[in-house]
């Protein structure tokens, strides 16, 4: 995949936004994110001239199709569909970007989950000529409904394609007035909503002349204004142990550490810990980062770490604040986004993800499924289906250390995996 330049040329310190984009096949993602990449000054002039001269350009001679900055594969070309989350850097001198470019086709709400386990926002895009009539699609609800659950704090209601539309403010007003109705159900407070040409570039840098009535700031200067609250920063303190690290054997300087990365909070060397889900206390020593000692480690921070006893610690082992009220279980009721073509089976087993930790799971029921025309819970569901939301509960052949979804991101989300397939079965959120 052709990899966009990074234009970090900016001050270090600059706050970064997550987003990813979401819609339906050809709403205009790919377009969207070539016009920010390409307004905002973050294309190369190379790029450029690769683009115009590409066989696979779709638009008007003289002007660059910006989908091709953002289409990266060639296969994808072909079908004419994104097959895969392609990350993408830009930066304005206020904030950096990152975004994952989930695609749209109905088979792949899984990467749009993949994509938004990290994203502090969401574009949900709109074809305002497939929507003028206030109608919203299933996608728009499906995607909604997952950055709702994901726990994505900001929406952005992009309407796209207004040009097509003669920037007629009524159709806008009633995909505006849906959304509300469709937000309201899903507990999103708030969105924001802007009518774009990501094709023309109306609204989505500049603030466009074709929408006198429309009073907000163009998108960017919205993602550049949306407050940024780094949860996993603030949040208690989990460390995923991946590998065990031992050398020296029984000799006077044995050496044992447990290398991983911080998943959330801050470890201090000092702090009181204990190892999950054994239970067994012990003191961080040290905290060793690439080669030499730090003080402190944060979410995000790759590190190894040191106790001050000899406790039995393996890979997949949780580390927490000593004083942390974690519930220990091996059955517990999640929320789950259906991923695979094999729909949910109970009589198969499936291997759960959380961490680092791996083990062998078993669902033991299937609650509700949330239907995707009202959203509500329906009782009585037996399976779900590829793309289904709904209520399961679990069990797993060893005990697991939980948090809600919602207080900690980090732990209290997992996958499962079909241990016949290999394929990724669900996404799921702890309740
Ligand atoms: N008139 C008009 N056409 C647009 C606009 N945005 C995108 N398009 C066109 O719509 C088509 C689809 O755009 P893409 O950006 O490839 O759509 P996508 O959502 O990324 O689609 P996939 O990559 O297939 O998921 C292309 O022909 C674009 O040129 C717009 O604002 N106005």
């Amino acid at each position: 995949m052709n990899a966009v330049h990074e234009p970090w040329a900016v001050a270090a310190d600059t706050q970064v936004l997550r987003f990813i984009t979401a819609g339906s096949v050809d709403d205009g993602k790919s377009t969207l994110i070539g016009r920010l990449l390409f307004d905002s000054k973050g294309v190369f002039a190379d790029q450029l001239e690769a683009i115009s001269r590409s066989k696979y350009k779709r638009v008007q001679a003289d002007e660059p199709d910006l989908a091709l900055l953002t289409d990266g594969l060639e296969a994808e070309r072909e079908q004419g569909i994104t097959i895969d989350v392609a990350y993408r850097y830009f930066a304005t001198p206020r904030r950096k970007f990152i975004v994952a470019d989930a695609p749209g086709h109905e088979q792949y709400t899984r990467n749009m989950v993949t994509g938004a386990s990290t994203a502090q926002a969401a574009i949900i895009l709109i074809d305002a000529s497939r929507a003028r009539d206030g109608k919203l699609l299933a996608q728009t609800r499906r995607h909604s409904a997952l950055a709702a659950l994901l726990g994505i704090r900001h929406i952005v209601v992009a309407v796209n394609k207004m040009d097509l539309i003669d920037w007629e403010q009524g159709a806008f007003e009633r995909i505006r007035a849906s959304y509300a109705d469709l937000a309201a159900k899903l507990g999103i407070d708030e969105f924001h909503i802007v009518p774009i040409s990501a094709l023309k570039g109306d609204n989505v840098v500049q603030p466009s002349a074709s929408t006198p009535w429309y009073e907000g700031p163009p998108l960017l200067t919205l993602l550049e204004e949306l407050p940024i609250a780094d949860q996993a920063l603030h949040g208690p303190a989990r460390f995923f142990v991946q590998w065990v690290i031992r050398h020296g054997g029984d000799s006077k300087d044995d050496f044992r550490g447990y290398a991983g990365q911080v998943a959330s909070g801050t470890l201090r060397a000092g702090d009181e810990i204990k190892v999950l889900p054994s239970g067994i206390a012990a003191r961080v020593a040290r905290l060793i980062s690439f080669d030499r000692d730090v003080e402190e480690a944060r979410a995000g921070d790759s590190i190894t770490l040191v106790l001050d006893r000899d406790v039995d610690v393996s890979r997949g082992d949780l580390i927490a604040p000593a004083d942390d009220d974690l519930r220990i279980a091996s059955a517990f009721e999640a929320e789950v986004c259906w991923l695979d073509q094999q729909a949910l089976n109970p009589a198969r087993q499936y291997w759960l993800k959380q961490g680092t930790r791996l083990t062998k799971a078993r669902i033991r029921g299937v609650h509700s499924r949330r239907d995707i025309h009202e959203l509500q819970h329906a009782d009585s569901a037996e399976s779900l289906e590829m793309n289904d939301i709904g209520r399961i509960s679990l069990s797993t052949r060893d005990a697991l250390a939980l948090d809600s979804y919602a207080s900690v991101g980090a732990t209290g989300a997992f996958i499962l995996i079909d241990t016949a397939t290999h394929q990724t079965a669900a996404a799921g959120m702890i309740l």
